[in-house]
């Protein structure tokens, strides 16, 4: 901003006002004033008494009455004849109550009154009395915002004018009382002033520190004032008259205390009546109505009950009762509806009439000891205990420990105590394990070789509908489920999705059409038990496609034919899935070139789509001969299981897709390692098989009655049963998906992710670990999700070791600052929490709802 612009600044208030501070007037107010003043002048002359006033005092008293004649002589009249007379006699009050009323009035007297008149020290003084801080509070809002400065100094008690303002008239010539005659707030009778005095009506209850009388204990410096306040009030009985006016009571008001009230009230009710004792004691502790009226000649008083004075009564309430019972008037304002509510009426009729909430203060009160209650005797059996007794009397048990006995002696209560600790929330569950030989009864045992596979792809490409056909041509469902389905979906305009229902089984996944978690299903051929896993092809559900493929054998990649669906599929989710099931270790793929009737089965397009997807895949590090591709129709059904019969389908004779699916060898899994499984779902069954964990083993074997630890929670659990494909077992192998009902664990130690394996060989849990990845994008230090299976937890790319030749995996370059998208890297993660990973771990790092990388855990 340059320095012309401040200079041009225009000050509004600075057009008012001349150098030294006066309004400048233009010819018509003076003329005007003229007129006035002669008005004035004369009307003081012709009036009783005549008095004559110099023009600049009439000029004066116009100014500061706005030009008001009327007011203007009022004031000159009085102003002159109380001239003289109790001149010296009153002439602090006039300067307090002229202060007060500059005070009250500053809002109209800014820029007009001058507080120079206040040049007394001792005026000063007094001034800042309690109607001074009262007229200070009715305009704090004004005076912070206006007149800040005037506050300031009043409370400095420097009282200099602030703005550049006139003097007021001399003061011999100025009564504030007419000056603010206008002011009806000024005429507050001063009996009324000192309400704002009146102590709380409760005790703070002493829990900051608090009245005395809530404490029990008295500082020193109250004890010096409950002396002077009790002389003070010594000499007020003394020299009062009970029943006069309420100014005469004031003193009083200020100085009964809440404990002059409830030790008065405790002698007009006796402790043992309860709560209605307590209640009449509050009806009486309340003030009766001034006596002022001449037509009652006896003040209402509290006259004082005779009570049995407890033995272990408090010393000064004991003298309370000597001292002479006062009358409480009638100092607060009515309550609100709001206040009534929450503490009962506390004046008026309805002080008959507590509320329950009132009742609650009371009980306060109790607890305090401020009522004298009796503490409850422990020792004795509570009520509870006699009715709980009387019951098992009356229906013929027995109890082992006598309520009177339990809670009578000492060693009763022991007892107790001990049992509470022997308690448990849940009975250890012994299970009796067979010690089986598990490797051996797999070996003999005739079970069809278990595979799993997930189904892959772009949203929408059809993976639930080829799924749910595949189940149903298999047998796995039957055929009035799959009609229901159809209905169903007919009936909300779904038809087409009845068979993805069959692995669509949420709500939410019906509703919306869109798989959203994994879903698992099971089908057997003549060899093989399958397991399908179904994962959601949507990007925002990727992290439970991880899950899902992380459970795989082999995937089969569907793809849509249809007509610009393959290819915004290419650019969607059919790469990146394929990627993610190769990062975890998935070499075998079948491509399902879906949707054929929408193409008429043209040879062409298929061709090119296997000719574009091929090379991708092989790019992406599948073998060719790991790779295979079979044209079909999953809402026909057509090359699912059984061939095609549409004619235009004819140049295919390759496999079907389930004859591809039983070409995949079978699969060694570690079945001699340590124990190790991820928990792939947590659910609490039925009364015999409370706990359940599912998921699939990744290595070594269990059987019944064995101990497991869950990391990384460290807990241990017994295992009461298995179930391995749904069918009872007592023991399983790595590779077979399983259920583990469980035993003397908390659910609250299992969450999916975790790992379960044994305490003789448990996995690690870590913080940090160096992995060998293949980037999807720019990897430098980062944050990102990391995702092995069910688990994934936030961390960060905290460094780049080293970017690494493909085929050798030798580094290439050390340090990089940055890895670009296709590189193989070896970079250190860091983890908030530890979690159990261990080498070799397939693991995805995420990032902003993207894959950017995927590798081996080194
Ligand atoms: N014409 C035709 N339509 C099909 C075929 N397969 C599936 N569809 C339709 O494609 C739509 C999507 O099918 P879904 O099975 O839900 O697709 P999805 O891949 O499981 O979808 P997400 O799991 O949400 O990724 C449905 O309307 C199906 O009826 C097919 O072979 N031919």
């Amino acid at each position: 901003m340059s320095r012309s612009r401040v200079k041009n600044v225009d000050f509004e208030d600075d057009d008012y006002y001349d150098d030294d501070g006066y309004e400048s007037a233009d010819p018509e107010e003076q003329e005007h004033l003229q007129r006035c003043t002669n008005e004035v002048l004369s009307q003081l002359r012709t009036g009783q008494p005549s008095l004559t006033v110099s023009k600049e005092e009439v000029q004066e008293a116009l100014w500061h009455y706005y030009n008001d004649v009327e007011k203007s002589v009022n004031y000159l009249r009085g102003s002159h004849t109380l001239v003289g007379r109790k001149k010296k006699k009153f002439k602090n009050n006039r300067l307090r109550s002229k202060v007060c009323s500059a005070i009250i009035n500053i809002p109209r007297c800014v820029g007009r009154f001058s507080l120079a008149g206040l040049e007394n020290a001792i005026a000063l003084e007094r001034l800042l009395a309690l109607d001074v801080i009262m007229a200070l509070n009715s305009n704090l809002g004004f005076i912070k915002g206006v007149c800040l400065g005037v506050w300031e100094n009043v409370l400095t008690g420097f009282l200099v004018p602030v703005y550049p303002v006139p003097l007021s008239p001399p003061s011999a010539h100025f009564s504030a009382a007419d000056f603010f005659r206008d002011s009806p707030w000024l005429n507050v009778p001063s009996h009324r002033k000192a309400d704002i005095l009146v102590e709380p009506l409760y005790p703070r209850l002493g829990l900051l520190g608090g009245a005395p009388e809530a404490s029990g204990k008295m500082s020193k410096l109250a004890a010096l004032a409950a002396a002077r306040k009790q002389k003070e009030s010594g000499q007020a009985t003394s020299n009062t008259p009970p029943a006069s006016t309420s100014e005469s009571q004031q003193p009083e008001k200020a100085k009964i205390s809440l404990k002059d009230r409830l030790a008065a009230s405790s002698k007009a009710a006796k402790p043992s009546e309860g709560l209605a004792g307590l209640q009449s004691i509050r009806r009486s502790a309340k003030p009766s109505p001034p006596a002022q009226k001449p037509s009652s000649p006896e003040p209402t008083k509290v006259v004082p009950t005779p009570a049995p004075v407890p033995k272990d009564q408090p010393e000064e309430l004991v003298d309370d009762k000597e001292e002479p019972q006062q009358q409480i008037p009638e100092i607060r304002a009515q309550p609100s509806m709001f206040a009534s509510a929450i503490i009962g009426s506390q004046t008026g009729p309805k002080m008959a009439e507590p509320s329950r909430l009132h009742s609650n203060h009371v009980d306060l009160l109790q607890i305090y000891g401020v009522d004298h209650a009796e503490p409850f005797d422990f020792s004795e059996p509570s009520p509870d205990d006699v009715v709980l007794k009387a019951q098992s009397t009356a229906k013929g048990f027995k109890s082992k420990t006598p309520a009177s006995k339990a809670g009578g002696d000492k060693k009763g209560q022991a007892g107790l105590a001990g049992d509470m600790n022997n308690l448990s929330v849940e009975e250890k569950v012994t299970v009796k394990s067979k010690n089986l030989d598990v490797l051996a009864e797999y070996n003999k045992s005739k079970r069809k070789r278990s595979a799993n596979f997930v189904v892959i792809g772009h949203v929408d490409a059809g993976k639930s509908t080829l799924m749910g056909r595949l189940l149903a041509d298999q047998g796995a469902i039957d055929q009035r489920t799959l009609d229901k389905y159809r209905k169903e979906a007919e009936k909300i305009g779904k038809g087409s999705f009845a068979l993805a229902w069959v692995l669509d089984q949420g709500s939410e996944e019906r509703a919306r059409g869109v798989t959203i978690d994994i879903a698992t299903n099971k089908f057997e051929t003549e060899n093989t038990a399958f397991t399908i896993v179904d994962a959601p092809g949507h990007r925002d559900f990727v992290p439970n496609m991880i899950a899902g493929a992380s459970q795989a054998d082999f995937a089969v990649l569907v793809i849509d034919s249809s007509v610009g669906k393959f290819e915004s599929g290419l650019k969607g989710q059919t790469k990146e899935h394929a990627l993610l099931v190769r990062s975890m270790g998935v070499q075998k793929i079948v491509v399902a070139v879906n949707k054929m009737d929408t193409v008429q089965w043209d040879k062409g397009r298929f061709d090119e789509i296997e000719q574009q997807i091929s090379s991708f895949l092989t790019t992406a590090g599948f073998q060719g001969k790991y790779i295979s591709f079979v044209p079909c129709s999953g809402v026909l059904g057509d090359n699912i299981s059984r061939r095609s019969e549409d004619s235009n389908a004819s140049w295919y004779t390759g496999r079907t897709l389930i004859e591809e699916l039983e070409t995949s060898e079978p699969y060694t899994h570690a079945l001699e390692k340590p124990l190790r499984m991820t928990i792939g779902d947590v659910f609490r069954g039925g009364v015999q098989n409370p706990i359940s964990i599912s998921g699939r083993l990744d290595s070594g074997s269990l059987q019944v009655g064995d101990q497991i630890l869950t990391m990384p929670s460290g807990e241990k659990a017994v295992i009461r049963s298995v179930e391995v494909d749904d069918d009872s077992s007592d023991w399983a192998v790595a590779g077979q998906n399983v259920v583990l009902n469980l035993a003397n664990i908390d659910p609250i130690h299992l969450r999916s992710g975790d790992v379960v394996c044994r305490s003789s060989s448990p996995i690690p849990t870590i913080t940090t670990f160096t992995a060998k990845v293949l980037a999807f994008e720019h990897l430098m230090p980062m944050l990102v999700d990391i995702h092995r299976g069910r688990l994934h937890v936030p961390g960060r790319i905290s460094k780049l070791v080293a970017s690494l030749d493909k085929g050798s995996g030798a580094p290439i370059k050390k340090r990089p600052k940055i890895v670009a998208p296709g590189t193989v890297a070896r970079v250190v993660i860091e983890m908030d929490t530890a979690v159990p990973l261990e080498a070799p771990t397939r693991i995805v790092l995420r990032t902003g709802g993207s894959t950017v990388a995927a590798g081996l855990l080194e």
